[in-house]
């Protein structure tokens, strides 16, 4: 018998990714989005349920109808900079929608979690190895609305043996190697793809925010995953609960970081290109510095990222630019 997942955000960046890995799984993905931010075309991977994670009948319908082994949780909004200026959106769409989906899946008796969380959620710490064990201070409403949807996890693994796999994502990067799937967010604010629209004329040049960060060149340091890597390990993640293990949290990252100015010195590696470059403020909220110490993934879950090298990812992001996908 097919076995579905409710994957919330499945028509996004990575809950499409993720989308693709599931079925290569042998699972049956079955999206709920608004579309909100995301794309119709970029559900390919198993059946569509349109709907807002706020609308507790309509998802009590699609529980009902699919009858998931469990949730996967990427619906989210996920700007630092537009959760500086307008944080009652965050706490509304993250927060509040989280809840109306957790309560529908304790309803409905699915109990397997897996959840999209983020390193916002440690803030600016300075010196300190950000893992697992690391105590969250965000620093801005998303990394805020993220740490919160965590104890909401945890309170309902007490009270009702929700069991989650809380993911503390790094900053994910590339597309998915044979280009069926890749970023495309509108508005785009994530540096990569930022970048090699400036690389090709798209955007007349990359803005750096901020020079004066206490890092070696003085731009912020960040730890970039491969996307389809990243996806990997929440099929892991899912074996993990459905084999009856309980409630972890793990970080994904690479472990290595790499600033501003080094991305944008390994792409116009990879792509043999200039890339125009402005200097500008820094923008607010940002930390500057987020690199994983974690090996708990590798070791716990056996998680093996295959593509881990920053270049690889520009090049899979880069491919998916210049694939026909991107001028949507
Ligand atoms: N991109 C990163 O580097 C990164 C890093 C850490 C964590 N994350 C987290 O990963 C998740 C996915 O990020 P992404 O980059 O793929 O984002 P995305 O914007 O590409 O995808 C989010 C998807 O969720 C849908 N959605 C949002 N709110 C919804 C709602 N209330 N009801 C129904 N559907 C809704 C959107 O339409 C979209 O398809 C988010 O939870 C984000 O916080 C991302
Ligand atoms: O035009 C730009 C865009 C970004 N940056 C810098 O590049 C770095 C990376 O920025 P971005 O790609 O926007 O990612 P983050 O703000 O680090 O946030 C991403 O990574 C977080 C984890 O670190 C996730 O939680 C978020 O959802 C995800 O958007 C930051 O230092 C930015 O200041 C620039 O200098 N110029």
């Amino acid at each position: 018998m097919s076995k579905h997942v409710l994957v919330t955000g499945g028509a996004g960046y990575i809950g499409s990714h993720a989308c693709k890995a599931l079925a290569k799984a042998g699972y049956v993905p079955v999206t709920y989005d608004s579309f909100v931010t995301g794309w119709r075309d970029a559900v390919k991977f198993g059946p569509l349920e349109e709907g807002e994670l706020s609308d507790r009948a309509r998802l009590d319908e699609v529980f009902a109808k699919w009858q998931p082994v469990a949730v996967m949780h990427f619906a989210a909004l996920s700007l630092v900079g537009e959760s500086m200026k307008d944080p009652g959106k965050y706490w509304r769409a993250n927060v509040l929608s989280s809840l109306s989906l957790i309560e529908a899946a304790c309803a409905a008796g699915c109990l397997n979690f897996v959840f999209s969380s983020t390193c916002a959620t440690y803030g600016d710490q300075d010196g300190v190895v950000l893992d697992e064990s690391t105590r969250q201070m965000p620093i801005n409403a998303y990394g805020g609305s993220k740490r919160a949807i965590e104890d909401m996890l945890r309170d309902f693994g007490a009270s009702h043996g929700l069991r989650a796999v809380i993911f503390r994502y790094f900053n994910v990067a590339g597309a998915d190697p044979e280009a069926e799937v890749g970023e495309f967010h509108r508005p785009e604010t994530h540096l990569i793809p930022l970048m090699l629209d400036a690389i090709d004329g798209r955007r007349p040049a990359l803005t750096v925010f901020g020079s004066d960060y206490p890092t070696p060149d003085g731009t912020c340091v960040r730890d970039y995953v491969h996307v389809s890597d990243l996806v990997d390990a929440h099929v892991l993640g899912l074996k993990w609960l459905e084999e009856g293990k309980g409630s972890e949290v793990f970080c994904l990252g690479s472990g290595q970081g790499f600033s501003v100015r080094e991305v944008i010195a390994q792409s116009r590696a990879v792509t043999n290109r200039e890339v125009p470059i402005l200097e500008g403020e820094r923008r607010p909220g940002d930390a500057a510095k987020l690199v994983s110490g974690s090996t708990k993934a590798l070791a716990t879950l056996g998680w093996k990222p295959a593509r881990a090298d920053l270049t690889t990812m520009i090049a899979d992001a880069w491919r998916w630019h210049q694939s026909g996908h991107y001028d949507k």
